[in-house]
């Protein structure tokens, strides 16, 4: 894979934190000794991220793996401007020549960089799609946020990419609460598609599917990849996603990145001790 030298998106400093804080738990020390993994003993702060600093390339997949609790959904929450951080800034190359922290940009603006720069697949398909509005539906709302306005346009980009996920075109009128799980998580990354975002944020999207729908959903991650060239964050708590889909790996535990690298050497040689306990499914 080709990088280019500039990322598409740069974190630099991100925290977040559920609760007041307290001089106690506000000390940068990794040894605190106030601190009972990502909760503070005296004020029962949780600092679910902290200090979290990474770039995304151009046409690279990202994966961001921790146990559960680690910060991983806090995380994507904010990628996608859904969340404020306490502290941080966030950089998209295709916005104001990524100079500008989108973390401090106007609601209007984030709404924009939601309908025109990003996507987002929940881990939950009744959180990302309108169950009761027809499939075809669903991604026509995506690309009126996109500006789309002629039906025909909307009727013919709604076709092309349920074909894209395998949907058969003939059901792009029905329900997604009539489809199954692996449907449905193929219609939310054809609405997530809709608006040929840059960049797309997975969170745990295989989470309760059947090993073999799984594969077919991980497989169609692959394809679109391979064929749109799109940049992505994939989080899981699951290293054979993981090993699956990326090329780099971020491993988050209680909140901090404790090792990055190539995912083949961060799975075949394992630093960290967390990593080395994950690794070997010790955890
Ligand atoms: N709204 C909230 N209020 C208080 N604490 C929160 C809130 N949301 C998350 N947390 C805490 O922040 C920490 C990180 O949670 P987060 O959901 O980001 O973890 P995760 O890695 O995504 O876990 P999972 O895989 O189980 O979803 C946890 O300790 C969690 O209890």
């Amino acid at each position: 894979m080709s990088l280019t030298e500039r990322p598409l998106l740069c974190i630099r400093q991100f925290y977040k934190k559920y609760g007041e804080g307290c001089p106690f738990c506000t000390s940068s020390e990794h040894e605190n000794p106030y601190m009972e993994g990502n909760r503070c003993l005296e004020c029962r702060t949780v600092w679910a991220c902290k200090d979290l600093n990474f770039d995304l390339y151009q046409g690279e997949i990202l994966g961001i793996v921790g146990e559960s609790g680690s910060g991983k959904s806090t995380l994507v929450k904010s990628l996608f401007l859904n969340e404020e951080p306490t502290y941080g800034e966030m950089y998209v190359a295709s916005y104001q020549d990524g100079k500008q922290n989108v973390f401090h940009c106007s609601n209007q603006t984030k709404r924009y960089l939601q309908n025109h720069e990003l996507g987002m697949v929940d881990q939950n398909p009744y959180h990302g799609l309108r169950m009761d509005y027809s499939s075809g539906g669903n991604i026509a709302e995506k690309l009126i946020a996109a500006d789309y306005s002629h039906v025909g346009q909307m009727v013919e980009r709604a076709e092309e990419l349920l074909e894209k996920v395998e949907i058969p075109v003939s059901r792009m009128n029905e329900p997604p609460r009539t489809f199954s799980g692996g449907m449905q998580q193929r219609v939310q990354i054809s609405k997530a598609l809709a608006n040929q975002p840059p960049l797309l944020l997975l969170d745990e999207i295989t989470t309760g599917l059947d090993l073999s729908v799984q594969a077919r959903v991980l497989d169609l991650i692959r394809t679109i990849q391979q064929a749109l060239k799109v940049s992505m964050i994939v989080i899981s708590h699951d290293l054979s996603v993981i090993r699956m889909l990326t090329d780099r790996t971020l491993v988050l535990n209680q909140g901090r990145i404790v090792e990055d690298g190539l995912t083949d050497q961060i799975l075949e040689d394992p630093q960290h001790e967390y990593t080395q306990l994950l690794v070997h499914s010790l955890l």
